[in-house]
């Protein structure tokens, strides 16, 4: 088992890491709640969430099966979930389990970050995607306005992440949330993403086995980064490399028509040609689109998407400025940084990637 600590000015928490390890829940819990509420979706309770009742046998536990899918992140679905909570009487003893990805985390982690103005949570990933998600205590739901607009940042008080449960996550998930991956190596280092490229060059190598050990690897360079800056005021916008136009593009097609790792991908591919025109330089932006289209990723704008709808909606972005589109740009692999954008150059660059042949 493999143990990282996310250490931030607010708090402290572990991050497990290994085979099976949901049958040792009770041994991770940082404390013994008075009641534990199980938050899963339709996809992944059958599968996993009777272990869980199992590990726990003996204390009182509540269930509650969310959507399998992106419109979950919603406040109807939110709503539901607080009320439910409510009748199930849970008090500042409980505990949140998280049991899912990154979709269940998002909206488990608010539901606990907003009752009774705090309750504990555990964040039991079973996406590779959900490497991500579940670090760093970002949590919250989608607007009618675009993603992840509502939200707080709550840590959990655990992470458990059973790789196991990978081994049934279809493999357009496992395509999804590589990106996440990629994003990691991208801004932190060209050794971390040319080990990654040789050993996952394409769909056929994306297995559990072989990626396992780049969980780890992207945990940690969440994990120094969200150190540094819990509520992203400075580098931690680094992890948002690709997401300006990603986070666009999944509103504008319909939360849930592309997954988040398809849209980031996409997005981190318009960041690096706006790097090359913004700082007149170079990068590898040809053989990056490769390596996405052999691991059976997008690397281009949906077509029936417009470039004003883009921008319109990219306007909305948490990071931008005084009403200016802030993007996180690429001077080469591993040396990212933020920079405020005139929206004609977006704008140009958003055109020519969508107009290409
Ligand atoms: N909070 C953060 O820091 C953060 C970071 C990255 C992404 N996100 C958010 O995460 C969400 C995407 O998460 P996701 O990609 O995990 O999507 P998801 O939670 O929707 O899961 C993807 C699909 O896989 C299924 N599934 C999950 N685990 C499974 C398993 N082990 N076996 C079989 N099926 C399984 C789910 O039911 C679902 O259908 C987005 O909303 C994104 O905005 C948040
Ligand atoms: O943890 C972060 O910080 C990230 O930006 C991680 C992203 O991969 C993730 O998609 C996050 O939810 C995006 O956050 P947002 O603040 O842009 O909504
Ligand atoms: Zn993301």
């Amino acid at each position: 088992m493999d143990d990282i600590i996310i250490r931030t000015k607010t708090a402290a928490y572990p991050v497990y890491i290994g085979p099976n390890i949901r049958f040792d829940l009770t041994k991770l819990l940082p404390n013994n709640y008075k009641s534990y509420y199980i938050i899963t979706d339709k996809h992944v309770g059958p599968l996993y969430a009777q272990d869980l009742t199992a590990a726990l046998s003996g204390k009182e536990v509540y269930h509650y099966t969310i959507p399998a899918s992106e419109s979950a992140k919603s406040m109807t679905c939110y709503q539901a979930v607080l009320d439910d909570m409510l009748e199930s009487h849970l008090d500042r003893g409980s505990c949140v389990i998280a049991l899912g990805g990154g979709v269940v985390g998002d909206l488990a982690g608010f539901a606990a970050a907003t009752y009774m103005r705090g309750i504990a949570f555990i964040q039991m990933p079973t996406t590779l995607l959900a490497h991500d998600s579940s670090v760093g205590g970002k949590v919250g739901i989608n607007s009618a306005h675009g993603k992840n607009l509502i939200g707080a940042f709550y840590h959990p008080e655990a992470v458990i992440y059973d790789t196991s449960t990978l081994d049934s996550l279809p493999m357009r998930e496992m395509q999804s949330g590589f990106v996440e991956v990629l994003k990691h190596s991208l801004i932190d280092s060209e050794s971390f993403y040319l080990s990654l490229m040789e050993e996952i060059p394409d769909a056929a190598s994306l297995t559990p086995k072989k990626v396992e050990p780049f969980i780890a690897k992207g945990i940690k360079v969440k994990a120094g980064i969200v150190r540094e800056d819990e509520q992203e005021k400075g580098i931690r916008a680094h992890l948002n490399f690709g997401h300006t136009l990603g986070h666009a593009i999944e509103k504008e097609l319909g939360f849930g028509q592309m997954t988040h790792g398809e849209a980031v991908g996409i997005g981190i591919v318009f960041a690096m040609m706006l790097s090359e025109r913004h700082y007149h330089l170079s990068l590898p932006i040809k053989a990056f689109r490769k390596w996405l289209k052999a691991l059976g990723l997008p690397d281009r704008v949906p077509s029936m998407l417009t470039s004003e709808a883009l921008l319109g909606r990219m306007m909305y972005d948490k990071k931008n400025k005084d009403g200016r589109l802030r993007f996180v740009l690429m001077e080469k692999i591993g040396i990212v940084q933020t920079d405020i954008l005139p929206k004609s150059l977006v704008e140009e660059t958003l055109q020519d990637f969508m107009n290409e042949t």
